[in-house]
């Protein structure tokens, strides 16, 4: 037998695209495809519906949009005459339907090669759970056949079709060689570990090696981490590209010339996974840079109050933007302390960034004044300390209209899911670092960014970002003398536990007192979150890193009478 070797070049292109910006997408998967022809790719694998963007909603269902990736495909399929590299993308595809003879949109795979579309395969299995709708938008395709390149039989499938087994028995029975998978996967806490435990059954099963293509970058709640790999047909790790960056990267694949033995990768770089801590701040940065770069804003401008919510969303949006894209203003009131002041003043001077003051008394003297004579012979309640709060909201909004800079909110998982923050107040804002970060990651990944330095890729300072104290400090909303929030909510630490329990486990209020909670706090919680849903639904969204993100993945009723 020969010991020469067929050889074929397949790079992963982990690229970051926008929604709706067909022409920038393509040109993205242009300079991939020159990149990787330069490190001498015969073929380049993108990410999942990469034309369009992902996920694209209810935007494929106008045909303008449609006809807009179809004629840049075509564009794109013309210039591999060039006699470069193949290309394998994804996009959005009408297809009449074999078995019924209908015109559909598919989620397909283009492969691209020498001027022409040669293959277009479809997703078979649409995710229809959690954050995923693909059933209201795609139809499946037929089981897809496999296709030959440089003499290698390549089975195309899209993200979910490798998440269940049917595809990759079925183009294992066709004869593939390689298993290529087009992905949108998005980022949640440990969700790597998942798609390898998904990965490693197909590939047991098939015989075949498999390559994962993943996008990075954020788009509205979701944010991509990348972390793109290889996996050999014995299920170990060939290679995997870095998480949280565009990344170009060749594979080299060879077998014995002219047998038909197996396919192998050459082991490529294994980049470090990022661990969970890590994970989460780069997951925040990256879904905040995007939304505010993709929807065009100057930068950001936010309320600092000297606690750690604020600090917290201060430093993700000088990491993620630079200080002098980010604004804080301190709002005092008569009820806000000297230190509040000092913690306040403190995070603004290590995070470089703008900081202004403005008083609110002399707004809460004049609502006092214009509501005094209908609220005569009420005592002051909470009534009086949403209005501090939708003071500041008011002022926050003031700025941004006159100057611009989109407003950052700044509630933590924890206070959305009881309720604790005031419609039309703290909560206004267009976005939402924190909306999926419970209170006691919070001061985990505040005692992490201080002691980590600057994260590489990132804009903030290389040292701590807010004084120790405002991480130590017990949380107070300052709307009342003395306020703590223990007064209102147990302590984070038993409420946090109680509420993964009751959102991201989906248990059940007796078996959380089985498991040893407090019977009357656990009610208490139970109550707080269900009646609370109606805030959420009136919330700005923020970056989804846990199973169960409100908005998106957990859609509760508001109308809701069920209280068991
Ligand atoms: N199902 C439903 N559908 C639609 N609207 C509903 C509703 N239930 C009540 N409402 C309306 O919602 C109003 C109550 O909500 P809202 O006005 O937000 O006020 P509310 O929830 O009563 O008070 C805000 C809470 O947030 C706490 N908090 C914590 C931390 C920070 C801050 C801060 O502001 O800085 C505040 C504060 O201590 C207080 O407990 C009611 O007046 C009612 O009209
Ligand atoms: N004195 C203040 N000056 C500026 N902004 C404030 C002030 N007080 C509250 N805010 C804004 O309202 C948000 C909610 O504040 P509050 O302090 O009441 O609750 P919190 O959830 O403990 O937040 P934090 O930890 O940031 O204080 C703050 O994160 C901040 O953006
Ligand atoms: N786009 C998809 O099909 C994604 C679904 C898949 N289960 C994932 O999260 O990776």
């Amino acid at each position: 037998m020969s010991d020469r070797l067929d050889r074929l070049v397949i790079a992963l292109a982990q690229i970051n695209p926008t929604v709706g910006d067909v022409a920038a997408n393509a040109d993205r998967v242009r300079a991939a495809r020159a990149d990787a022809a330069a490190q001498g790719a015969d073929l380049v694998v993108f990410p999942e519906l990469v034309l369009s963007g992902y996920p694209p909603e209810d935007l494929v269902f106008r045909q303008a949009f449609l006809d807009t990736v179809q004629a840049a495909a075509l564009a794109l399929a013309a210039e591999t005459g060039d006699g470069g590299p193949a290309l394998l993308v994804g996009a959005p595809w009408r297809f009449t339907d074999p078995d019924d003879g209908r015109r559909k949109l598919g989620n397909a795979a283009l492969l691209m090669d020498g001027g022409e579309i040669r293959f277009i395969g479809f997703k078979y299995l649409l995710p229809n759970y959690g954050v995923f709708d693909e059933v209201r938008v795609f139809s499946r395709g037929p089981l897809p056949d496999i296709v030959t390149l440089k003499g290698a039989r390549l089975g195309i499938m899209v993200c979910e079709d490798m998440w269940g087994p049917q595809v990759t028995r079925h183009l294992a029975e066709q004869g593939a060689d390689i298993l290529l998978v087009l992905n949108g996967s998005p980022f949640e806490v440990d969700k790597h570990g998942q798609r390898l435990e998904n990965a490693r059954p197909r590939v047991q099963d098939a015989g075949l090696p498999l390559v994962y293509v993943n996008q990075v970058g954020g788009q509205d709640e979701l944010v991509f981490d990348g972390e793109s790999f290889v996996v050999g047909a014995d299920g170990q790790m060939v290679g995997r590209l870095p998480s949280w960056t565009e990344a170009v990267v060749p594979t080299t694949w060879t077998r014995p010339q002219g047998t038909d033995r197996p396919w192998t990768c050459e082991a490529a770089p294994l980049a470090p996974a990022p661990d969970t801590d890590e994970a989460i701040y780069r997951a925040l940065v990256m879904g905040l840079a995007d939304y505010v770069n993709k929807n065009g804003f100057p930068g950001v401008i936010l309320g600092l109050s000297g606690g750690i919510d604020s600090a917290l969303s201060a430093a993700v949006a000088v990491d993620a933007l630079g200080p002098e894209r980010v604004w804080c203003v301190m709002m005092p009131s008569p009820y806000t302390s000297r230190d509040s002041l000092e913690d306040a003043e403190g995070v603004a001077q290590m995070l470089g960034l703008r900081y202004d003051t403005v008083n609110i008394g002399p707004a809460i003297d004049a609502y006092d004044q214009m509501l005094g004579r209908l609220f005569e012979g009420r005592t002051p309640d909470t009534t009086e300390e949403n209005i501090q709060s939708r003071a500041r909201g008011i002022t926050l909004m003031a700025l941004s209209n006159k100057f611009g800079p989109m407003v950052l909110s700044t509630g933590n998982k924890s206070e959305m899911s009881v309720g604790y923050a005031t419609l039309y107040g703290d909560m206004c804002g267009g976005f939402s670092v924190l909306k999926d970060v419970y209170k006691t990651t919070v001061t985990r990944l505040s005692h992490w960014r201080n002691a980590q330095g600057v994260p590489s890729g990132m804009l903030g300072p290389d040292g701590p970002v807010m004084p120790e104290r405002v991480i130590t400090k017990p949380p107070t909303a300052e709307l009342r003398p003395d306020q703590k929030d223990e007064d209102s909510l147990p302590p984070y630490p038993v409420l946090d536990r109680i509420l993964n329990g009751l959102i991201e486990g989906e248990q059940g209020v007796s078996d959380l007192i089985a498991a040893g909670h407090d019977d009357a706090t656990v009610q208490a919680v139970w109550r707080l979150l269900n009646i609370a849903e109606y805030k959420r639904r009136q919330a700005p969204p923020g970056v989804k890193i846990t199973l169960r993100a409100f908005g998106r993945d957990r859609r509760y009723p508001i109308t809701n009478r069920f209280r068991g």
